[in-house]
């Protein structure tokens, strides 16, 4: 291995801990503890794993963590009169409803239900127009914390060729906005991109959100160029029963040409969950109106 390791995990808990410092003045300053709501649809055994994570951190970092849980069978109308109920919740500053729901359920529907100005996932309509505008607003957390780590590590990312494969509303998309605001020259890949490990060597910055295993290989990458791997792949392990976490990014390979790439996990996995803290944090000072000092997360 060439490759410098981006250290998702270890800047993850740097900011939590910056959120935390801000999150316990906020409290001294508002008389209560932001909140963060996140509503679990469903037994789906990752996804219960990854709510109480996140609930755990939350309340790490000095906020109120509120939990709900509604059986797989629930209807629509249920969940969308909880949110409507958090939507309402003045101790409620942020609502995180997680997906993927149930199938009879429309997730469009469901997050469209959110307060804009709560939806710290970034999801609705209104925030992924505001950073399609350049207003400020929510942006989606995956994405936010894989340009906080290309920022850390390139500084001015202007003019660089960056290729984002992938385009979803929760990933791909946001993640090209933010590189063409920051000045990148942005190409985005996907399903029907001919020619795809050519299009994936011209890249200074390579960000992989596709959720295939060990897709892109070794000889994609341009010698030197950064790689974010978004794709979290349970695939089975040496063991009986076992598995293990991949990226979307044949790491072995990569990081032998790689300048810089990120792990799976330990990458951009725990960022996600520190931009959600930091997100809620800024919520909770516009819901209060009070100042957030520049630069303080
Ligand atoms: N680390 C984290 O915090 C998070 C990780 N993830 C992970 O990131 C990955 C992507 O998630 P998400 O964006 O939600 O996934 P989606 O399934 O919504 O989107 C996948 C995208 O990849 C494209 N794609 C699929 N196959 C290929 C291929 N063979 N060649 C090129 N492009 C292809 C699809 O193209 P098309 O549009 O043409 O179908 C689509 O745009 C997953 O592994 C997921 O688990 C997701 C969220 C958070
Ligand atoms: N409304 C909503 N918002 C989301 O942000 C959202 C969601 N729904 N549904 C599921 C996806 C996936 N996602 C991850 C977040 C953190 C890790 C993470 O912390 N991963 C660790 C490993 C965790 C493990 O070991 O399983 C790591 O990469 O190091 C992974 C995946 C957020 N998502």
């Amino acid at each position: 291995m060439s490759a410098d390791l981006i250290d998702g995990k270890a800047f993850a808990a740097g900011l939590r801990e910056r959120v935390g410092e801000v999150a316990a003045a906020f409290a001294k300053a508002a008389g209560r503890k932001a909140g963060l709501a996140v509503v679990l649809v469903g037994e789906d055994p990752a996804s219960q794993v990854y709510v109480r994570n996140k609930g755990r951190q939350t309340i790490a970092c000095n906020m109120e963590s509120f939990e709900y849980r509604l059986p797989a069978g629930a209807q629509e109308a249920e969940l969308l009169e909880l949110v409507e109920r958090l939507n309402r919740d003045p101790a409620v500053d942020g609502i995180l409803v997680q997906l993927p729901l149930p199938h009879h359920m429309d997730e469009l529907k469901v997050i469209a239900a959110i307060d804009p100005d709560k939806d710290v996932d970034g999801f609705n309509v209104v925030n992924a127009g505001r950073l399609a505008v350049g207003q400020p607003g929510f942006v989606p957390c995956t994405p936010l914390g894989c340009m906080m780590l290309l920022k850390d590590r390139l500084g001015d990312l202007s003019g660089l060729d960056a290729v984002v494969v992938g385009r979803s509303n929760i990933v791909g998309k946001p993640m090209a906005q933010l590189l063409t605001a920051a000045s990148c020259t942005v190409t985005v890949a996907h399903s029907r991109t001919r020619d795809l490990p050519e299009v994936v060597r011209r890249a200074d910055i390579v960000v992989a959100a596709v959720g295939r295993p060990q897709m892109v290989k070794g000889d994609w990458i341009k010698p030197g160029a950064t790689v974010i791997d978004v794709g979290i792949n349970r695939v089975p392990a040496a063991g009986e029963g076992k598995t293990r976490l991949v990226g979307d990014v044949d790491f072995d390979e990569a990081a032998k040409v790689a300048g810089a790439i990120t792990p799976v996990p330990g990458g951009v996995g725990p960022m996600t969950i520190a931009v959600l803290l930091r997100n809620t944090i800024v919520a909770a000072h516009r819901n209060e109106k009070i100042a957030l000092e520049e630069g303080s997360l």
